[in-house]
């Protein structure tokens, strides 16, 4: 048993399987094998007899990725392994702060919070305590009590030096003893409180550090600090700690990620065992190829070589698309020529860096009546912020409409708390009307809210579709509710700022496309695509994701899509000037492909109800030209490249000449003279060095005293000469 178990293993992976019962870690790179690795020694500690499988914790990165490693183990031995603790980092704690309710203080049938409701019960709580919430927004509020916790400190422990900060340590303080009053716990709670119960409490975190002999993570170059000192705990003195990972597939720095807990781990662990894996077992040569080269442009790598056995395989398909429509056109007929090939449909993968963007993708499929499912993330038409613009629409046409009134009528927040939606319901029952007719009369903040659906409609009173859809957004407070997110939810309400620009997009097409476009017909349209078309469990389809969501899995045949300079590589990350881990971003998505691999982008695409004319991602000039095969007539291959003498990954458009490009309305001028001394927000002083393009498409190479040279879009840069 054991040496079939081992059979089909390289000679290091073997090694690293049969590691002696001590801390390691697999450093290697996408395809290496590392998830492989780690679900084979659980299996060989199981089957030597070293462990049972109750003495075994592993940590996966996604529910998805521990159900399959269950399912890989089950083929692999005859046990049951119903009942072994693998899974998320939230999920275990979950279940250990169950198991010890008491321990832990908590009641047994504890709620979780998610972020909303967390947010809720903050501003409840600072209303009690009178606490003003211009000079407090509660949203910093959340950010500060959560981000406190995710360092692992609790109120008393939060270093406060002047009175503001202390009065948000006493909300803090506050807010702990609520959700403990209520028996609540918020996300960052749940790893914070099964840390303290094991660190306080003796007796279990030796009972579970005698348990756990053998704890094994996945992904380890995205756990955050509180997650490895949880780590630390569980594993004690004596157990092995085994982490495998990748620090080119970091991508979660955003959220407080830390890649540096590599090398905490080798010193904390002493450990004496890293294994590099660097034999890929994934990807076709070519793939492989274009993956190393685009990670080399990349600073501070631990450092690995990626080489595989296989043939060079075919060459990564590049398609220029005039629109975004016909990009995904394109997507559609080359899925529908490789199903007919046979290849499945869930062997192919459509990724995208933003959600917002798996809109027109969706609607391409949905008209070609090709299956898919949206992993990691809800369908458009089935988002929060989509669904509650909708509601206001929903409510406009119709007033009858109960739920979209109720989802929408103190959101955003307008202080009509729960017990008056209670006595609207009340009077709505006893009067037999609906909410509306009771709203109308119940007076005060409720009536109010009726007020504003009533100047929505006469504001919007014959505009046409996506002119309607942009007023609502703007005069129902939703856009202005997620524009004024800071902190850690930034990043999450950019993004639904993002969807609900796209709602006009889709408002745009569909008078494009219907001889009725009417609101009514578009509400109708928007209920059929939320619907009807999510593929069934069983069912063959297609995967549509974020590169974020794609971690880990591997597909036959991978599309990457909406390959522009702004878009992928993000806008954020090109004003910082840290491309580092989007082009880690990238590096995860290439390797995801096993067979094939298309790389597109559009010309020109619509967003925020407009069109754009874009360049192509620096990402793509990356590339060694050699492995590409360009589809469409590579027009740009014409334009000489500009080379940086400053840094090796700075940004160099090599694409700016395509004909859309041209076509587009000239912007007007603002180039920047070479020499010229300017000022940067955030970088400081520096010398432009070169420039491109001009008014809003233009950019700049400015090579600053302090950070360094950059590119920056003009767009954005707020560039002032000194
Ligand atoms: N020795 C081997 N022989 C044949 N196939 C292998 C071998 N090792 C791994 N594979 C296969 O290679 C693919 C990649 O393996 P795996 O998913 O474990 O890699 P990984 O290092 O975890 O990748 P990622 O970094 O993307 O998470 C899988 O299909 C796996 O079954
Ligand atoms: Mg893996």
């Amino acid at each position: 048993m054991n040496s079939s178990l081992l059979s089909g293993l390289n000679p290091e992976q073997r090694a690293a399987v049969e590691l002696p019962a001590r801390s390691a870690l697999i450093l290697a790179g996408a395809g290496s094998g590392k998830t492989r690795v780690l679900t084979t020694r659980i299996a060989w500690l199981i089957s030597t007899g070293q462990v049972s499988p109750h003495g075994i914790l592993a940590v996966t990165f996604t529910n998805k990725a521990a159900k399959e490693m269950v399912t890989r183990l089950s083929a692999m031995l005859p046990i049951n392994t119903r009942g072994m603790w693998i899974g998320t980092f939230h999920g275990l704690c979950n279940r250990m702060l169950r198991a010890h309710h008491r321990e832990a203080n908590l009641p047994q049938t504890f709620q979780i919070l998610d972020s909303g409701d967390q947010l809720s019960a903050i501003k409840r709580l600072m209303k009690a305590m009178n606490v003003d919430d211009e000079k407090y927004p509660p949203r910093e509020m959340q950010n500060f009590i959560s981000g406190s916790k995710e360092q692992g400190l609790r109120a008393h422990e939060v270093e406060a030096y002047d009175p503001y900060t202390r009065r948000k340590v006493e909300v803090f303080a506050e807010y702990d003893a609520q959700c403990q009053r209520e028996g609540v716990v918020d996300f960052s709670e749940l790893l914070l409180r099964c840390y303290e119960l094991l660190s306080r409490n003796q007796p279990l975190r030796e009972h579970y550090q005698e348990r756990f002999k053998h704890i094994l993570v996945d992904e380890f170059q995205d756990t955050n600090p509180l997650q490895y000192r949880w780590l630390k705990l569980l594993a004690g003195q004596n157990n092995a700690l085994f982490a495998v990972g990748d620090d080119d597939q970091s991508i979660y720095a955003f959220r407080g990620a830390n890649v540096g807990n590599m090398q905490e781990l080798l010193r904390d662990f002493q450990v004496e065992n890293v294994i590099k894996l660097e034999q890929n077992y994934r990807s076709h040569g070519n793939i492989l190829d274009a993956a190393n080269a685009l990670i080399q442009n990349n600073r501070n790598r631990l450092g690995k070589n990626l080489w595989t056995d296989a043939d060079k395989g075919e060459q990564i398909r590049v398609y220029e698309a005039g629109t975004d429509v016909d990009e995904a056109a394109f997507l559609v007929e080359e899925i529908r020529q490789l199903n007919r090939e046979g290849v499945r449909l869930s062997e192919m993968a459509l990724l995208y860096r933003s959600n917002a963007q798996s809109r027109v993708l969706e609607h391409a499929l949905v008209s070609a009546g090709l299956s898919y499912r949206v992993y990691g993330g809800l369908r458009f038409f089935e988002r929060q912020e989509i669904k509650h613009a909708l509601a206001y629409l929903r409510l406009m046409e119709n007033t009858d409409d109960d739920n979209a009134l109720l989802r929408i009528i103190n959101f955003p927040t307008r202080g009509i708390g729960a017990r008056s939606i209670e006595q609207l319901q009340e009077a709505a029952k006893q009067y037999n009307t609906t909410l509306w007719d009771a709203a109308a009369r119940a007076g005060g903040k409720v009536t109010a809210f009726v007020g504003i659906i009533e100047s929505l409609r006469s504001g919007t009173q014959n505009l046409p579709l996506p002119e309607i859809i942009e007023h609502v957004l703007q005069h129902s407070g939703l856009a202005d509710h997620y524009k004024n997110e800071t902190g850690a939810k930034k990043r999450e309400a950019e993004e639904r700022l993002e969807n609900l620009n796209e709602l006009i997009t889709a408002a745009t097409m569909f008078v494009h496309e219907n001889e009725d476009d009417s609101l009514t017909a578009f509400l109708t349209h928007a209920s059929l695509e939320a619907g009807e078309h999510q593929a069934g469990d069983s069912e063959d389809a297609l995967h549509l994701m974020t590169v974020h969501a794609a971690k880990g899995l591997e597909f036959h045949t991978v599309f990457i899509t909406g390959l522009e300079e702004s878009l992928f590589p993000h806008q954020n990350s090109i004003d910082n000037g840290d491309l580092d881990e989007e082009r880690r971003l990238m590096y995860v998505a290439i390797t995801r492909a096993r067979r094939r691999l298309y790389l597109t982008f559009a010309q020109s695409r619509m967003l925020h109800g407009q069109t754009h004319y874009g360049m192509a991602s620096s990402f793509l000039r990356e590339l060694p030209e050699e492995l590409l095969h360009w589809i469409t007539p590579r027009v740009s291959a014409r334009k000489t490249f500009h080379t940086s003498s400053f840094e090796t990954n700075s940004y160099v458009n090599a694409f700016a000449a395509t004909p859309a490009l041209e076509k587009a309305p000239p912007a007007p001028s603002s180039v920047w003279r070479i020499g010229q001394r300017v000022f940067h927000q955030k970088f400081g002083e520096g010398v432009v060095t070169d420039s491109e393009g001009g008014g809003n498409e233009g950019r700049v190479q400015v090579n600053f005293k302090r950070a360094g040279s950059k590119w920056l879009a003009l767009e954005y840069a707020k560039l002032t000469a000194i």
